[in-house]
């Protein structure tokens, strides 16, 4: 347990945050698919991307880390896996399991991948029923659409595949990567409403950077072209923008000032527009090519849709706390089925702190009032870990219970989160 000491005066720090997770892991998975060396330099080291990269050495694909420079060197294959028979774990990467299910069709052998008891019950069936369409020959193992999974190997024809969108857009994310590699061409057709969006966005850009181009149908349909390869390349990643939140917030809850370098005005990451949220409250906002800069201010509640940014809803909640008024969060029900409930709880630790919250299916409101001390419950969720230590800047006696588990994403967190003290 960690005992988050309050913060006397205002933040003013210029902060870098780690390489984002979710390019790491994409850029794992195209550099593998791609023929000859590639390098990923501003990497992320945490568990979800020693899961990916374990996971492809084990399958064949050499990875070299250099933990010391953020820097993986990837031995691709040009679309072949050479192990033939492999049992993969991932922990609790939603990345890692759905990106790996798909890419395991193309190989030639029988692949299990399992994870812990909580991403065996994350569902992964409409990937599943996706990559059968394809021609794939892929089974939940218990068959409750959830991990462990098995692929039995053939190589993917491709073809029309229409996949719902309501639950994840890392199926599609995955389906889009292992699609160059069928034999023909692959459609993918949305069924309802696709989440995450920007998620799908940053896939298309990250494959782009390795040669391949997807023709997006305003996320309806998704066209990619057979006999495209990706290419080995130099791939630089930048900040995580939802690592970056989290200092964002530091500042809006303290009335500082934080600035964080390596993301700025063109990224795609749809968790960059946090800062969005904050100017609505109250806080300034300025954005320049590679850095963003929140300054505090007398903060009051909103009403959001972040249908787009589930991964910054808990941030929002721990600012949220420090606003005069309510705060409704909607379109958010995916949250449901991530590390653990993350509406449940968020719910649960305001209360434990005595602040009213209302729990819907797709959000929740907040009633802002002082917080009182209390040992925060974290669900092994680096997400609940990561914002509610937040409210312990400004309010005393608040511990988080489990810290280590922000090694998911961001392992020397409460580092950084101390730094912000003294300035960086
Ligand atoms: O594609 C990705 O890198 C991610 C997509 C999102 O998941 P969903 O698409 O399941 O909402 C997000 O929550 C996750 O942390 C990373
Ligand atoms: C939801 C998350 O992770 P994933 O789905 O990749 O496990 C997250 O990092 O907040």
């Amino acid at each position: 347990m960690i005992e988050i000491k309050p913060i006397t005066g205002t933040v003013d720090a210029i902060v870098t945050v780690p390489g984002s997770k979710s390019y790491t892991n994409r850029a794992l998975i195209t550099a593998a698919l791609a023929d000859g060396e590639s390098t990923i330099t501003n990497a992320l080291f945490s568990d979800d991307t020693k899961y990916m990269a374990s996971s492809l050495n084990v399958l064949g694909i050499p990875i070299e880390e250099q933990q010391d420079v953020n820097k993986f060197i990837v031995h691709g294959k040009g679309g072949t896996i050479p192990a033939r028979q492999t049992n993969l774990f991932v922990g609790n990467a939603g990345t890692a399991m759905r990106f790996l299910t798909a890419m395991l069709t193309l190989g030639n052998g029988v692949y299990e991948i399992d994870g812990v008891t909580r991403m065996r019950q994350r569902p992964i069936q409409d990937l599943l029923d996706g990559l059968r369409q394809l021609g794939a020959d892929v089974i939940s193992k218990h068959n409750d659409g959830c991990p462990p999974v098995i692929i039995r190997g053939k190589g993917l024809n491709g073809g029309l595949a229409v996949v719902k969108g309501d639950l994840s857009s890392q199926y599609f994310s995955a389906l889009l990567m292992t699609a160059p590699c069928a034999k023909k061409d692959v459609i993918i057709e949305v069924k309802g409403n696709l989440v995450s969006k920007r998620y799908v966005d940053m896939t298309v850009a990250l494959m782009r950077e390795f040669g391949v181009n997807v023709e997006n149908n305003d996320y309806k349909t998704f066209f990619v072209k057979s006999g495209q390869h990706y290419k080995a390349t130099h791939y630089e990643v930048e900040g995580d923008a939802s690592a970056a939140s989290y200092f964002f917030a530091a500042a809006a809850i303290t009335g500082g000032k934080v600035r964080v370098v390596g993301i700025g005005s063109d990224s795609l990451q749809g968790d960059i527009h946090f800062v969005d949220v904050l100017k609505s409250m109250g806080c300034k906002v300025v954005i320049g090519s590679n850095w963003v800069e929140v300054l505090g201010n007398s903060l009051h509640g909103v009403d959001v849709d972040m249908g787009d940014m589930p991964d910054v809803v808990q941030t929002l909640a721990a600012v949220a706390v420090f606003a005069h008024g309510k705060t409704r969060v909607r379109n958010v029900k995916t949250m449901r089925i991530k590390e653990t409930d993350r509406i449940a709880a968020v719910v649960n630790e305001l209360r434990r702190m005595g602040i009213s919250a209302v729990e819907y299916e797709d959000g929740f409101e907040i009633e802002p009032s002082p917080p009182r001390p209390a040992q925060i419950e974290t669900y092994d969720d680096h997400r609940m870990a990561m914002s509610f230590a937040l409210i312990g800047l400004r309010s005393t006696g608040i511990s988080i219970k489990n810290p280590e588990c922000v090694s998911k994403t961001f392992p020397d967190y409460f580092q950084r989160l101390e730094a912000l003290r003294g300035g960086l």
